[in-house]
């Protein structure tokens, strides 16, 4: 059975992280995380296999070369991540919905892919100066990363209107409640 997908992109920093979690904790019976391959290096309290499955830039490549992924990207330079094929089967086999945390490209990828079947929400921070706040008081990331982020944060903004819903995540309680209905009305639609 092939449910449907709630895709949340948004530049680092935004809050997309942050939502997806309440959204997770808040239906466990409705939602699962596709949990995305990554070379990243794993961060404090990161799991395998419940944040990302962490695995090697080889077998990454190995991986693209057998065509298990849906679409996968070079998000920063030398980090891949990508969405397994096997991922969202699994979830969907589970008679779950798939939820997303993916970069802004891998968002507008996979809502081209799926059309209606997918709703492809933005996260948008108030600014590039609060992102920028956020992201240095997250403090998972060396200056030269956070420098990349923000550079990759000022292009990724101006995607946000190809996106179905822009959410702005000022308040972040307000934020959450307001993706919480977008993602309850959306699933409650019987025609897509
Ligand atoms: N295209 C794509 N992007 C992903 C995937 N998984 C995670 N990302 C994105 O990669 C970027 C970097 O993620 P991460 O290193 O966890 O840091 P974050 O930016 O603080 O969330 C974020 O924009 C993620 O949403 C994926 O499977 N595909
Ligand atoms: N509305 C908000 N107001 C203030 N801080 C926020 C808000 N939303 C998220 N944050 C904080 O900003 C940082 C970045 O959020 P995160 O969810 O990791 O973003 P992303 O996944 O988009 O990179 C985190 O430390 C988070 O607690």
């Amino acid at each position: 059975m092939e449910g449907k997908l709630i895709i949340f992109s948004a530049p680092s920093g935004a809050g997309k992280t942050t939502i997806v979690k309440y959204l997770l904790a808040k239906h466990p019976e409705k939602i699962s995380f596709s949990i995305s391959a990554s070379t990243r290096v794993p961060r404090e309290g990161e799991v395998n296999g419940k944040d990302y499955y962490f695995i090697s830039q080889e077998e990454f490549l190995h991986r693209i070369a057998k065509k298990e992924f849906i679409e996968f990207e070079e998000v920063y330079s030398g980090t891949f991540y990508g969405t397994l094929r096997s991922e969202v089967e699994r979830i969907w086999a589970t008679g779950k919905h798939v939820i997303f945390d993916i970069d802004v490209e891998g968002g507008l990828h996979l809502k081209r892919k799926f059309g209606e079947q997918a709703l492809a929400i933005f996260v948008q921070p108030p600014s590039l100066e609060v992102l920028e706040e956020r992201l240095r008081g997250r403090g998972t990331d060396s200056e030269e990363k956070l420098q990349e982020r923000i550079t990759k944060a000022q292009k990724e903004l101006q995607y946000a209107d190809r996106f179905d819903v822009i959410l702005n995540n000022d308040d972040l309680n307000k934020a959450c409640a307001t993706a919480e209905q977008l993602m309850v009305d959306f699933l409650s639609e019987k025609n897509n």
